[in-house]
Formats: structure tokens, sequence, C-alpha cells
């Protein structure tokens, strides 16, 4: 890619530094001014991303390449609306509360949207919109939430390798291994990287 041509990801995908405002949390709660954070930013800190062709989902090479790729095997629809999700209320209550998997958490939405808050290196929230076509994969170990935005609505489809295990592990469960690898792989690797851009 020509380095000014826009990422193709950034029409379905766009990150921001988030106030600490306690309004609602379907807000879209930019800092003033706005913070915007580049996909690039979310790599070095694990957070993969695609757009994807959402219409055509179930027949999709490139959807199909990256499942083979990284061995996922299982994938069901998660759908978030008062209407169609059981439990509602409380389900959407557990998915803002900070947690980490021992697994990756590998979402695409194929309809709506909605935020994905993760932690950058100095713990402060970067909030991450997933709308129509944008997948990410959030690493193991890495603490994050989610809620949906003021639509109200998404339709996401999610990946697992393996067994559909979800389990959130709220904050703090640093003493996970999944949390230990994910510091080691993506944390200290920055630490390191800063020390020797400040003595330079
Ligand atoms: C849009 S998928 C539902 C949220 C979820 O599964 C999760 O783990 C959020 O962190
Ligand atoms: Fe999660």
């Amino acid at each position: 890619m020509v380095s000014s041509d826009k990422d193709p990801r950034e029409e379905v995908i766009q990150a921001w530094y988030m106030d600490d405002s306690n309004e609602d949390q379907r807000l879209p709660h930019h800092r003033e001014p706005k913070e915007f954070v580049s996909l690039a930013k979310l790599d070095e800190i694990g957070v993969l991303s695609w757009k994807l062709d959402a219409d055509n989902h179930e027949t999709d090479p490139d959807l199909k390449k990256i499942c083979e790729e990284r061995g996922y095997t299982y994938k069901d629809v998660c759908e978030i609306c008062p209407e169609k999700m059981p439990n509602y209320e409380a389900k959407i209550k557990s998915f803002f509360e900070e947690h980490l998997h021992i697994d990756e958490e590998i979402r695409y939405a194929v309809a709506g949207s909605g935020y994905f808050d993760v932690r950058d290196r100095n713990d402060a929230w970067i909030r991450v919109w997933v709308k129509k076509g944008g997948m990410i994969i959030l690493p193991a170990g890495m603490y994050h939430r989610f809620t949906l935005d003021e639509t109200n609505y998404i339709k996401a489809l999610r990946f697992f390798v393996g067994e559909p295990v979800w389990t959130p592990y709220n904050r703090p469960h640093d003493h996970l291994p999944a949390r230990e690898e994910y510091i080691k792989a993506f944390l200290e690797k920055d630490v390191a990287n800063n020390a020797v851009d400040a003595a330079a």
C-alpha cells in the first residue's frame, strides 16, 4: 500500500482514547480534543483487524483463509439487542465488566456495530468501534470490555479454536498464564522499545 492510501479497515473500524466521564457507556466518549488511535498502534498491543465482505460472509474466501490459517474450527452467532438476547440486562452488564479470556476473542460484525474497549500499555482505555464488515481479534490475556453503541444492535460471528468456551475473568486476574504471556509478548516489548527510543 502507498503510504498516502487510506487503510480500507478504517471504513469499518476506528479507535480513539476515551474520556473519563460516567455518562452512558453507549456514547462515543471521545476526549476533547479527539485523540484517534491508528490500527497500526492497535496491532502493536496485539489487536488484529480486517475489513471483510459481511454480505457474503458465508462464502467469503478471505474469511475462509483467516479461519484456516488461525485454526478456527467453530463459529456461532451472537446477536445482541433486548428482543433477541436471553438475559439481556445481565449479559450486557457482564460484557462491560473489565475482563480477560485465556483464549483469543474473535468477533466479526456482520450487522450493526459496537465498542470493544481495550487497555493500552499505560492502562488507558482505547475505544475500538467495530461496524458491519469489521473483524477483530483481541489476544488472550488482554483486559477489555464490550458495549453496544447508540444503535443498540450488533450481530457478531464468534470464532473458536475447538470448543466454544466463553469465560470472562474479571480484573484482577494477573496471575493467569495467559495474562503473563500477553504482558511478555506485547507490553514488555513496548517498554523495551520505549527505553531505546528515550535513549536515542
Ligand atoms: C459482540 S460479542 C459479545 C461480547 C463478548 O463476547 C465479549 O467477550 C466481550 O468482551
Ligand atoms: Fe471478552
